[in-house]
């Protein structure tokens, strides 16, 4: 790898500089911004600079925040890169794509604009007169139902069907990243399915505080009230925003008391639940926690497979499912962040022609794993192989035979064996104080039948590749 700065990287034509050259640009705004708002709003963004740094492509989750970015902190980015850079790099913002399939996500810098203006139109909002900022990629349909987000998502499905009645408001919250917006526009787009007269207004906190702000300085709060009281379904993104802004909140309460009122219905999200949130009156905490609150946990092994094979079909490739298990066992933290190693993979193996495998999604995310901490220890080495081999990890240290437990159990002492450090004995003590002569067996069973065996050859690769990341 090149070092140097990104200038220099460039002139080698090594694509990893344009990587740097944006994660530079995020550490400057990690530094000078403060947390809330770098979490919210340049944490998620995903970018790719043009191999011959013509072009920057910032890549923003929907409209609303795009115009936001657009206003807040383009021009804070664009100074940046021209510093980092050493002269001016063209900044472009679009809308990630979530419904066309992507041609390439590392295209030359003209495709690449014509592909960002198709996903802009395909995601205008379809209400005639009436915006309802729904995005219409965000269904129910494209939200892979897991563990994490099953109550949230039952709930969610109960109001888009009877809005008004049961969970009103439907107050949803959970970490970064892990579909909370996906899922409201969801109840949006349900609704306006079944019936397209339904008033509905997805909006996120940031912007009701502008509106209010607005109707303010323009002395026209009737016509906000005309806009906000008259909705069928009110969909407001991290109310967390509301904190100390004492008008909005006091807006917001009228517009809560008269939607509820009318039976109309609210589904709310945030990043912590009602009473975690700060500098929030009391009165409103109150009423956010009066219908139903459910989480959105993190996704779990499984459903991050799911989903990494899901959106890899929604974008015309083809994800083996030994790849997805690597991926999802390198990359936990959230789904936005699934999506960008993904993003990552398959730019990746159409920029250079290559099948997805293991070793291919190795290399395009090696920026990423190489900051993960690789010590391989055997308590992971347990939780992965239970994971593959779908047992559970207390079965790793029982004294159960089966040999559907039994047969993981050996295969994770010959990894304990071949990637750690430890003697027989220590191993032999990590999996339920068994002899080390157990341990020896185990470890010379699984080498010789690995010579023989294609299928019991393959599955240890993955196991070792995903191990090692
Ligand atoms: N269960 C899921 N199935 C499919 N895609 C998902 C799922 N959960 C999240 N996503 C996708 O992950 C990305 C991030 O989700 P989303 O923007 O809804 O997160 P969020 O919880 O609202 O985060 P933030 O608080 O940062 O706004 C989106 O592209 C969304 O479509």
């Amino acid at each position: 790898m090149t070092e140097g700065s990104p200038r220099e990287a460039a002139a080698t034509g090594n694509s990893d500089a344009g990587y740097s050259l944006w994660q530079a640009c995020v550490d400057q705004l990690a530094q000078e911004l403060p947390e809330q708002q770098f979490n919210t709003w340049i944490k998620p963004l995903d970018a790719q600079v043009a191999e011959d740094f013509s072009r920057v492509t910032v890549f923003v989750a929907n409209r609303f925040k795009l115009d936001w970015i657009r206003a807040q902190y383009a021009a804070r980015i664009a100074s940046h890169l021209e510093r980092l850079y050493g002269q001016p790099v063209p900044l472009e913002l679009a809308l990630a794509q979530r419904e066309a399939p992507a041609k390439s996500f590392v295209l030359p810098s003209a495709e690449h604009a014509a592909a960002a203006d198709l996903t802009a139109v395909g995601e205008e909002p379809a209400a005639v007169g009436f915006k309802n900022r729904l995005n219409a990629a965000l269904t129910f349909d494209t939200l892979v139902e897991g563990t994490a987000n099953r109550m949230a998502r039952a709930a969610a499905m109960h109001v888009a069907g009877s809005p008004g009645q049961l969970y009103n408001p439907l107050f949803i919250y959970g970490g970064v990243g892990l579909g909370k917006t996906h899922l409201v526009h969801a109840v949006g787009n349900r609704l306006l399915a079944e019936r397209p007269d339904a008033k509905v207004l997805y909006i996120h906190a940031e912007q009701f505080v502008s509106d209010v702000v607005k109707a303010y300085q323009r002395k026209t709060f009737d016509e906000f009230k005309e806009r906000y009281h008259s909705l069928d379904l009110l969909l407001i993104d991290d109310v967390q925003f509301f904190a100390n802004k004492d008008r909005t909140q006091e807006e917001f309460f009228n517009a809560f008391e008269a939607l509820l009122a009318k039976k109309s219905h609210i589904v709310m999200t945030s990043d912590t639940y009602p009473k975690g949130l700060a500098d929030i009156h009391e009165r409103l905490v109150s009423r956010f926690d009066s219908g139903l609150t459910v989480a959105i946990e993190p996704p779990e092994l499984e459903m991050r497979v799911a989903i990494l094979i899901n959106k890899a079909r929604a974008e015309g490739a083809d994800m083996p499912e030994e790849v997805a298990f690597f991926v999802a066992k390198n990359v936990r933290s959230n789904v936005r962040e699934l999506e960008g190693a993904l993003r990552k993979i398959l730019a990746y193996s159409r920029f250079n022609q290559k099948e997805v495998s293991i070793q291919l999604a190795r290399e395009a995310l090696r920026d990423l794993l190489s900051i993960q901490n690789r010590q391989i220890s055997v308590e992971n080495i347990q939780k992965t192989v239970a994971d593959y081999y779908k047992i559970k990890v207390a079965d790793m240290y029982s004294k159960k035979r089966p040999a559907s437990i039994a047969r993981p159990r050996q295969i994770a002492m010959y990894l304990a064996k071949e990637l750690t450090q430890k003697s027989l004995p220590e191993i032999g003590e990590l999996f339920g104080g068994r002899d080390h002569t157990t341990v020896l067996h185990a470890v010379r069973k699984i080498a010789g039948e690995r010579q023989q065996l294609t299928e019991l050859n393959q599955q240890l690769h993955v196991l070792e590749q995903t191990l090692k990341g």
